[in-house]
């Protein structure tokens, strides 16, 4: 992942300020650092475990206070956790996004063996590769081959990256039954990335939107760089939106908003998801973010809290 040393970390305001969420309440800024720490609460159960310890190892002998406090925190978590929603969906991305960065080409029997363990673990949809330049991105060469080995695993869908029609040919021949295009809110990605202008990427994937339409096979978006760009800086909300409604009007069942680079936070994430809402119905939004600063599990929290329905 790209490092970016001189992005200023805040560079919008706090907007969310009426939500009361992360405005000194303890329980809310303890949870933000869960992120930093690594430590991922599996269930609800667990983030009040640590909350509970946290507040135990502070607090020796004092059992009356002790006693009080924990049903503060109880009770201050059960409303941080309001508004998070009863389900979602997880996209898996680690064959890919994870896979097509690593130094080392990972041997294709491998990759499979990673899919299906990531399919006996219960995820519904596992992108399993990208059908995209060999020269640019030669550890995903072995497209075809993770394709075919993987099409047929029951209990899970296999969407794939298609970056043009001929990469969405050669995945419909492969067996996909699901892919994905990827755009930039940032020009400067749009051409490191795939080569071309923001509106040459635009006409692309509306070919590969109408030769997907025609045989049925849904299309997910991606807009990259949804918050900042390590060479144009903070990238404007509306932009974004932008992005989002060009994707949503050719078609594309899903738009998932990428933080590329992991520079977004709370502050500039909201914002961001706002100017996305109001031309996307929020049901056909989903989050991807990156956790190059630690930001990724506040980013989520935050998306989850702030729009019921998203994915
Ligand atoms: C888009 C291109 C192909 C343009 O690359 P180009 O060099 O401009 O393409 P071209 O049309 O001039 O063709 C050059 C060569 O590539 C071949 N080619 C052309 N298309 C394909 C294809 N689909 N599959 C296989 N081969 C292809 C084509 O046939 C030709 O082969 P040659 O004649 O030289 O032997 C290239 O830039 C590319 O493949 N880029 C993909 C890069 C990539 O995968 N990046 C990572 C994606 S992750 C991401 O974007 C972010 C995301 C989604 O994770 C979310 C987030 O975090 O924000």
């Amino acid at each position: 992942m790209t490092k970016c040393n001189d992005y200023p970390r805040e560079a919008f305001s706090w907007r969310k300020q009426s939500r009361g969420i992360f405005q000194g309440n303890p329980i809310n800024l303890r949870t933000a650092s869960l992120g930093r720490s690594h430590k991922i609460p599996e269930s609800v159960h667990d983030v009040s475990c640590l909350l509970d310890h946290h507040y135990n190892t502070h607090c020796n002998g004092h059992e009356a206070w002790s006693f009080a406090n924990k049903y503060a925190l109880d009770f201050l978590a059960l409303q941080f956790l309001r508004g998070i929603p009863k389900s979602l969906k997880i996209v898996e991305v680690g064959p890919r996004d994870g896979l097509q960065n690593e130094k080392n080409i990972v041997p294709t029997a491998v990759k499979v063996e990673l899919i299906q363990r990531l399919v006996s673990s219960g995820l519904p949809v596992i992108e399993a590769t990208s059908f995209v330049s060999p020269k640019w991105v030669p550890q995903l060469a072995d497209a075809k081959d993770v394709m075919e080995a993987v099409q047929n695993l029951a209990g899970a869908r296999f969407p794939v990256l298609t970056p043009n029609v001929k990469g969405f040919e050669a995945a419909i021949a492969a067996g996909a039954k699901g892919v994905a295009v990827f755009a930039s809110a940032s020009a400067s990605f749009s051409k490191s990335n795939i080569n071309c202008s923001i509106e040459e990427s635009l006409t692309r994937y509306r070919l590969v939107a109408s030769a997907a339409k025609k045989l049925s096979i849904p299309v997910r978006g991606y807009v990259s760089r949804v918050v900042g760009c390590p060479i144009e800086g903070p990238v404007s909300p509306s932009k974004v939106a932008h992005m989002a409604k060009e994707l949503h009007d050719m078609g594309c069942f899903e738009i998932s908003l990428g933080d590329t680079i992991g520079v977004g936070t709370p502050g500039t994430v909201v914002p961001m998801l706002e100017a996305v809402m109001a031309v996307v119905p929020v049901e056909k939004l989903a989050v991807h973010f990156h956790d190059t600063y630690g930001q990724s599990l506040s980013n989520i929290l935050i998306s989850l809290q702030d729009l019921d329905g998203i994915h």
